[in-house]
């Protein structure tokens, strides 16, 4: 379990930028110091734990990137068509062999390209007769030939360490002969609600009460990652209570997640829960939603309170405890970076804040996106995150945006 210091999350006070939340994170949080080495086919979704070196160029031999003819360029009549003769046949697996001087092989791709061959013509570019290869002219040297080493030289690094594979880095670990990887250990997460008034979906349910939405997205947000999930449950606004829960949990996981009863209500009895056993610091953010967040060490383990309105679990999570996340697993992860779409209606807003807008894509005309504004805005909606596509992220220095804007959004399915 990696210990941090009581101060770990400790700030000047004053509005935090998510920019400075995630700097602060990779300053100041140490990644699980536990590694194992899974085969390649459980390697998806973990985080590599050091440099992956090739031991083999990529590819291991100069090939053909097409079916067609391979030729020495020096043999070709330049600004005429050439006749070649087609000594050999080389088809994938085959040995390379030589390519006879003034002569043509018939090649397939991926076959090895004979010794003194430099160029492939593709076959629908040749006319062949009589055992002839009638090559038009204008073929560049080198053309449709895949030289040995060109996607990774050997021993140049192929994946870093901190990346979080994904079946595109196990096929490229793959290319280069290994059977197995070592990565950091998955993180253990226990996550609670609080709040009195909350219940168990399909739980009888009180008067003024709702059920539990943010308990089962943080679930399936941390399954996402291949993070192992304790679910303790909602625990009540009840500070003994509460204090004996985050310690057991802080024993047994890297990282505690709570929602609910951070903000200033009087029945929030995190944050004095947390000191019992550590530090807090409550986290204030111009962001909208997801204003507050709390931050802390439980006997050295990692605090974090989210605020209890759905979509302010979703921002928060999604821009700033996946950072949290990152540092704790060792993981390289930079926030999702924004893409151009055009605002489909006005908006006013508070400068110095971030705004993170919900908003459904269409085709443009001009091939940029289109993006319309849920109709009901609040933190606490959850269907403004089921029927859209985006979140339309406004910064700090925008006032207002009139239809036609360009603006930045960052699509949910990114966001996991
Ligand atoms: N006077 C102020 N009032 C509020 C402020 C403020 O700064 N001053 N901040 C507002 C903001 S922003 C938010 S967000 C909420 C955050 O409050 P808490 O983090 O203390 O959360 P709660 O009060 O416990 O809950 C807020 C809201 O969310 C519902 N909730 C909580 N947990 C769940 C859950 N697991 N599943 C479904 N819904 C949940 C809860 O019932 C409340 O409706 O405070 C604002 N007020
Ligand atoms: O965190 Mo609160 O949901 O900004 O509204």
């Amino acid at each position: 379990m990696p210990q941090l210091s009581d101060d770990c999350f400790a700030h000047g006070g004053g509005a935090m930028t998510i920019d400075e939340a995630l700097a602060l994170f990779r300053a100041r949080v140490a990644p699980v110091a536990e590694t194992e080495t899974v085969p390649l086919a459980a390697a998806d979704g973990r985080v590599l734990a050091a440099d992956i070196h090739a031991r083999i160029p990529l590819p291991p031999f100069d090939n053909s990137a097409v079916d067609g003819y391979a030729v020495r360029h020096a043999d070709l009549t330049p600004g005429q068509e050439s006749r070649l003769a087609v000594a050999d046949r080389l088809q994938a697996g085959d040995a390379a062999g030589t390519l006879a001087p003034g002569t043509a092989v018939r090649i397939f791709t991926g076959a090895p390209m004979p010794a003194g061959a430099d160029t492939v013509y593709m076959q629908e570019d040749v006319e062949a007769r009589d055992g002839i290869a009638i090559l038009p002219p204008g073929l560049a040297r080198g053309a449709n030939r895949r030289p040995a080493g060109e996607e990774i030289a050997a021993g140049a690094v192929a994946l870093p360490a901190g990346t979080r594979l994904r079946p595109q880095e196990i096929a490229l670990a793959a290319g280069i002969g290994l059977d197995r990887l070592t990565v950091r250990r998955r993180l253990r997460v226990a996550i609670f609600s609080t709040g009195n008034e909350l219940v168990e979906p399909g739980a009888p349910r009180g008067p003024a009460q709702v059920f539990d939405t943010n308990r089962l997205m943080l679930a399936g947000l941390l399954a996402r990652l291949g993070i192992a999930v304790s679910d303790l449950g909602i625990l009540r606004d009840e500070p003994a209570g509460l204090a004996a829960a985050l310690r057991a949990a802080a024993a047994e996981h890297d990282l505690v997640l709570t929602t609910g009863g951070v903000s200033t209500g009087e029945a929030d009895h995190v944050k004095p829960a947390v000191e019992a056993s550590g530090r807090l610091d409550v986290w204030r953010f111009a962001i909208k939603p997801g204003r507050p967040l709390a931050l802390g060490t439980v006997a050295g383990t990692a605090f974090c309170g989210l605020p209890g309105n759905p979509v302010a679990v979703y921002v928060t999570f999604t821009h700033i405890v996946r950072g949290l996340i990152a540092a704790l697993g060792g993981e390289t992860w930079r926030r999702p970076r924004p893409m151009a779409a055009r605002a489909g209606f006005n908006h006013k807003k508070r400068l110095g804040r971030t705004e993170f807008v919900r908003v459904t894509l269409a085709d443009g005309p001009d091939g940029i996106p289109v993006a319309t504004r849920f109709a009901i805005e609040g933190a606490a909606v959850i269907r403004s995150l089921t029927e859209t596509d985006a979140l339309m992220v406004l910064p700090d220095a925008v006032e207002r945006v009139e239809q036609g804007d360009l603006v930045g959004i960052v699509p949910l399915p990114g966001l996991g």
